[in-house]
C-alpha cells in the first residue's frame, strides 16, 4: 500500500537541499551516518519500544529501563561498537539511566583525577563494566554550594585508612543518579582531615573536598552503608527511570590509595601534599566535561520539540477571521504562531552551531590540561557553565511553548511533549544550578573587565579589548536591510554586552566589600552574563555561515535562521539595547519590522527544516509530530491504545458512581 505523505506539499515547498542540510546539521557526513544507523538500530529493535513508558509504575518503570540498558550492552558487545557508537545508542534509547553517569561522570572523574596507577588499575574494571559507577558530589544540604560539603574523609595513619563519615543528616550524599539501585562503586567527594587537620586552606576555599573511589555494594550495601533511592520524581516516566540516590557512611574504612591523587595527596605518613603545577580548579573538571556535553546535545531535544510542534503546525487548519465556519488557515500561516515557533526553529540550529564550538574549545583545553597547560580554563569554565545555562533554559521554555504551540494536543502524552518535557527540565538544575553558573559567568565578565589595561583580554571576551569603541560608538542601522549583516548584528550584541559589564563593574566598585556588592547586584549580574552568553551564540552562528557551506540554497537557509536567532533577541531584550543607549527607538523598531520579513522569508521552508534534524519516528514518539503527518487517525487510535478505555466500565464505577445515581449514598 502507497504511503501518503499529509505534509507533501509543504516538503515540495522548500528552497534548499535537504540532503545537504542534513549534512550541516549532523556535523559532516560521517556523523549523519553513524547518528542514522543508530537511530534505526534502535528504532527496529522491539526492545526498545516506548510508547507504553508513560503507563509504568516505578517498579515496572525501572525494570523496563534495566532490561533496555542490558539490551543495548548486548549489542555493543555483540555489533562491536565503538564508544562513539554506544554513545548515539544511548542517546536514541532516549531514557535516562545508570550507564549515563556510569559513562558520563564516574569514567571522566577516575581519567580526570586519578594517577596513572589509579587509572589503570580502575579504568578496564570501568569499561568492561565488572564495576559500575556514580558520581556522589551533591549533599542533603549542598548542592550549589560544593565548599560546603560536609561528609569527612579522616586519615588513619595507623591502618593506612581513610575513615569516610557522613556526620550529619544534611551530609546525606542525596541526588546522583545510579547510585540508588545499581552502582558497585562511587567517586565520592569528602573533606579531607589528616591529623586532625582539614587540608589544603586556600585564599578563596575554607575546606576542599576530595574525591575518593568507593566501593558501595554487591547485592545488598556494605557494613556502615545506608543506600537508598531519594523517591518519585516529577513526570510520567521522564527521570523515573533513573535510580537518583541518597548515601549515608557510618565510617567506613577504605584503603589510603583510593583518594583520587591526581590533584593531591597524602603519604603513607600521613603528609598531605598538592601538586604544585595543578590547579585546585582540576577537581571540579569532569563538571565542566559534563556541561560541555549536555551543550552539544541540547540542540536535539529542542530540534525535536520544534519539529513536532512546526508538523503539527504545518498540518492543522484554524478559522480565517473572515470567516468563523470554514476552516481555512494552516496553524503555521498565523503571524502569531510563526513569531513564538520560528525563533525556536532558529534557536535549535544556534546551539547547535555552537556546542560544535564548544566541543572544539573544550577538545583543545582537555589536550593543554593533559600537558599541564591550565592557560584555558577560566574561558572553559565560563563558556560551560554559561552555555549551558542559556541553552537548557532557553530549550526547557521552548518545550512548554511548544506544547502550546499544539494547542489541548500538545498536552496530551501521545504528542510527546509532556514526557520530552519533565524529563529536560531537571537540566536547569543538575550540572549546576542554572542561575549560580551565570553568576559565574558573570564574575569572569567583571574581572576581565577590571583588569582591562593590564591582562590581554582573550577567545571570547576578546571583544572587550575594544571597550572605548563599543561604549562610545552607537548603532549605524538605517534600513531594515541593515539589520541583516553580520559584522553588524554581532557589534549589536557586543555593544550591549560591553555596556551591560562595565555598568555593573562600576557599581560593584562602590562597595567596600566585593562579596557584599556581588550578592546584592547579583540579579543584574545575571543579567550581564545572559548578554556575554547570547553574543558567543549570535558570533559563533556568524562565524558559520562565514565557512564553505556546500549544497543548494543550504547557506540561505542558514541565514536567515542566524538574523532570526538575532533580531529576535533584540526584539525580546530591546530594554537592555535602549538603556544602554547603542539603540534608538527607530532602530529596534526597524530590527522588528525586519523580523517579520524574515519570518515570511522562513516560512516555505520549515517544514524542510525540521526534517533536516533526520529524526526518526521513534525518536519523536509522537503522534503529532510523525513524518507522514497522518494524525488524526493515529490520534484516534492512540486514545484507544491507553489502557484506560481497555474497559467501558472503569474500577470504581459500580461503588461510587451507583449510589449517586441510585441515590442511595448513605450506604456508603
Ligand atoms: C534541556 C535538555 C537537556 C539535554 C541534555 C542532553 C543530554 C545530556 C548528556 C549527558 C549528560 C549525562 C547525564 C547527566 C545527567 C545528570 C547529571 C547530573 C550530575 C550532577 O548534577 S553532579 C553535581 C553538579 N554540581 C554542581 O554543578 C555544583 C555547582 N557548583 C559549583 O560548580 C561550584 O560550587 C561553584 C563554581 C558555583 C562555586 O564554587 P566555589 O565557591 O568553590 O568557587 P568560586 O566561585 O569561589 O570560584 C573559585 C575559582 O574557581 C573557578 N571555578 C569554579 N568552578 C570551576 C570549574 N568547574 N572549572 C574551572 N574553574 C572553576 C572560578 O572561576 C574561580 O576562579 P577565579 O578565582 O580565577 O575567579
Ligand atoms: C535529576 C537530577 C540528577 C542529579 N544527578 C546528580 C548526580 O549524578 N550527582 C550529584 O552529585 N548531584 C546530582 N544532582 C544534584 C544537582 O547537581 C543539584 O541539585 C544542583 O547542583 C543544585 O543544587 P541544589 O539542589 O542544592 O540547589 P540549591 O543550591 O539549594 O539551589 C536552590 C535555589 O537557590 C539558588 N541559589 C543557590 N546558591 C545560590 C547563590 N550562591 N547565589 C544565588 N542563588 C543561589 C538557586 O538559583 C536555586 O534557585 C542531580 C539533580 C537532579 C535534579
Amino acid at each position: 500500500m502507497e504511503l501518503v505523505d499529509h505534509l507533501r506539499d509543504e516538503r515540495n515547498k522548500a528552497q534548499f537541499d535537504v540532503e545537504a542540510m542534513k549534512v550541516v546539521w549532523a556535523g559532516s557526513p560521517q556523523e549523519l551516518q553513524l547518528c542514522d544507523r543508530m537511530a534505526n538500530l534502535v528504532a527496529n529493535h522491539p526492545a526498545f519500544e516506548k510508547l507504553k513508558r508513560p503507563m509504568l509504575v516505578r517498579k515496572e518503570l525501572f525494570k523496563n529501563s534495566l532490561r533496555k540498558a542490558a539490551y543495548a550492552r548486548k549489542l555493543v558487545i555483540d555489533l562491536g561498537l565503538s564508544e562513539e557508537e554506544a554513545k548515539w545508542l544511548r542517546f536514541y534509547i532516549d531514557e535516562p539511566t545508570y550507564p549515563d553517569l556510569h559513562w558520563g561522570m564516574f569514567i571522566p572523574a577516575i581519567e580526570g583525577q586519578g594517577s596513572e596507577e589509579q587509572k589503570e588499575k580502575w579504568l578496564p574494571l570501568s569499561r568492561n563494566m565488572q564495576i559500575i559507577g556514580c558520581y556522589a558530589q551533591t549533599e542533603m544540604g549542598h548542592g550549589s554550594n560544593v565548599q560546603g560539603l560536609e561528609t569527612t574523609a579522616t586519615f588513619d595513619a595507623q591502618q593506612d585508612h581513610f575513615i569516610i563519615h557522613s556526620p550529619t543528616l544534611t551530609s546525606t550524599k542525596w541526588w546522583p543518579g545510579g547510585l540508588g539501585k545499581v552502582s558497585t562503586h562511587a567517586v565520592v567527594y569528602a573533606r579531607l582531615i589528616v591529623n586532625g587537620e582539614f587540608h589544603g586552606v586556600h585564599g578563596w576555599y575554607n575546606y576542599y573536598s576530595f574525591s575518593f573511589f568507593l566501593y558501595l555494594e554487591d547485592h545488598s550495601p556494605l557494613p556502615g552503608i545506608t543506600v537508598g533511592d531519594v523517591g518519585l520524581k516529577f513526570g510520567n516516566g521522564a527521570y523515573n527511570t533513573m535510580d537518583n540516590g541518597l548515601l549515608r557512611f557510618h565510617h567506613v574504612r577504605i584503603p589510603r590509595n583510593q583518594m583520587l591523587m591526581r590533584v593531591s595527596q597524602v603519604s603513607r605518613e600521613g603528609k598531605y601534599m598538592q601538586c604544585d603545577d595543578v590547579p585546585r580548579q582540576l577537581i571540579y573538571g569532569t563538571m565542566v566535561s559534563v556541561r560541555q556535553t549536555i551543550v552539544a546535545m541540547v540542540s536535539r531535544t529542542l530540534s525535536r520539540a520544534v519539529c513536532i510542534a512546526t508538523r503539527y503546525s504545518a498540518l492543522r487548519r484554524q478559522h480565517s477571521s473572515s470567516s468563523l465556519v470554514v476552516p481555512c488557515f494552516l496553524m503555521i500561516d498565523y503571524q502569531s504562531q510563526q513569531s513564538r515557533l520560528f525563533p525556536l526553529l532558529a534557536s535549535a540550529y544556534a546551539f547547535k552551531f555552537v556546542g560544535e564550538w564548544l566541543k572544539w574549545l573544550y577538545t583543545d583545553v582537555k589536550q593543554r590540561l593533559e600537558a599541564n597547560d591550565f592557560s584555558t580554563l577560566p574561558e572553559a569554565h565560563a563558556s560551560t557553565a554559561g552555555l549551558k545555562s542559556l541553552t537548557t533554559s532557553a530549550t526547557v521554555d521552548g518545550i512548554e511553548e511548544c506544547m502550546k504551540l499544539c494547542g489541548g494536543d500538545g498536552y496530551l502524552v501521545s504528542s510527546g511533549l509532556p514526557e520530552l518535557f519533565a524529563v529536560s527540565v531537571p537540566a536547569c538544575t543538575y550540572e549546576g544550578d542554572n542561575t549560580v553558573l551565570m553568576l559565574q559567568v558573570a564574575r569572569f565578565v567583571v574581572k576581565t573587565v577590571s583588569e582591562v589595561g593590564y591582562k590581554e583580554p582573550l577567545g571570547t571576551s576578546s571583544y572587550i579589548r575594544r571597550l572605548n569603541t563599543l561604549l562610545h560608538n552607537n548603532c549605524l542601522v538605517q534600513t531594515g536591510e541593515d539589520w541583516v549583516k553580520g559584522d553588524r548584528i554581532v557589534e549589536a550584541f557586543e555593544a550591549r554586552a560591553a555596556r551591560m559589564a562595565v555598568t555593573c563593574t562600576q557599581h560593584l566598585a562602590k562597595f567596600q566589600d566585593p562579596e557584599q556588592g556581588f550578592s546584592e547586584l547579583s540579579a543584574d549580574l545575571v543579567e550581564v552574563a545572559v548578554a556575554h552568553c547570547q553574543l558567543i551564540v549570535v558570533s559563533k552562528f556568524v562565524e558559520k555561515l562565514a565557512q564553505d557551506i556546500p549544497g543548494k540554497g543550504v547557506k540561505e537557509a542558514l541565514e536567515v535562521l542566524c538574523y532570526v536567532y538575532a533580531l529576535f533577541l533584540v526584539h525580546k531584550h530591546q530594554g537592555d539595547f535602549l538603556v544602554t543607549g547603542y539603540l534608538t527607538p527607530k532602530q529596534a523598531s526597524l530590527a522588528n519590522r525586519q523580523l517579520r520579513i524574515l519570518y515570511s522569508r522562513l516560512r516555505p521552508n520549515a517544514i524542510a527544516l525540521v526534517d533536516a534534524f533526520n529524526h526518526t519516528d521513534h525518536y519523536l514518539s509522537s503522534v503529532v509530530g510523525r513524518y507522514d503527518g497522518n494524525v488524526y487517525p493515529n490520534l484516534y487510535q492512540a486514545a484507544f491504545n491507553d489502557p484506560f478505555n481497555d474497559s467501558h466500565v472503569p474500577d470504581g464505577y459500580h461503588q461510587y458512581i451507583h449510589p449517586i445515581l441510585n441515590q442511595t449514598l448513605a450506604k456508603l
